[in-house]
């Protein structure tokens, strides 16, 4: 799969590990930073990842800041992006399955690399289970037009 992967400087530490993972796994992996330790701010990097969900210029996305959920909140505000945050497989998994999310968001605050990499493999290794999952998004798409 084609992924692109945010993070502000608190998010950076986990990059290594996740990018190195998905490389072994024979993804195409696009890191559009933030690339150093320097302060820096989440909803630039949230936006830029969502747009290329959004787009289709990549399958999905993945953002890393402090708990996941400032970058999250950045990141759905794009039409059509459906982020999660996580801090355990069992959600990543579900989310998908029920919630097709695209956007896969946790903090370097709250888990450390193995959880990380196990949240990741369980979200990418599941798939939307459609029918009425499909009813209830397009609920969602719904309030996202008339509020828009
Ligand atoms: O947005 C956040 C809270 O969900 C992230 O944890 C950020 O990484 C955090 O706010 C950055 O804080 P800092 O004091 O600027 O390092």
């Amino acid at each position: 799969m084609k992924i692109a992967i945010g993070n502000d400087h608190v998010g950076l530490t986990l990059i290594p590990t996740i990018t190195d993972y998905l490389k072994t796994k024979g993804h195409t992996v696009t890191h559009i930073g933030a690339y150093s330790a320097e302060r820096a701010n989440y909803p630039t990097y949230g936006k830029e990842v969502a747009l290329k969900v959004a787009s289709q210029e990549v399958d999905c996305g993945i953002l890393i800041c402090g708990t996941g959920v400032g970058i999250s909140l950045a990141a759905n505000k794009v039409p059509g992006i459906r982020a999660v945050v996580c801090s355990e497989p069992y959600t990543a998994k579900l989310s998908k399955e029920h919630n097709n999310t695209n956007i896969l968001a946790f903090g370097s605050r709250v888990i450390g690399p193995d959880m990380a990499i196990m949240i990741v493999e369980n979200w990418l290794a599941a798939t939307f289970e459609g029918g009425r999952h499909g009813d209830r998004l397009q609920m969602i798409s719904q309030i996202e037009k008339d509020y828009r």
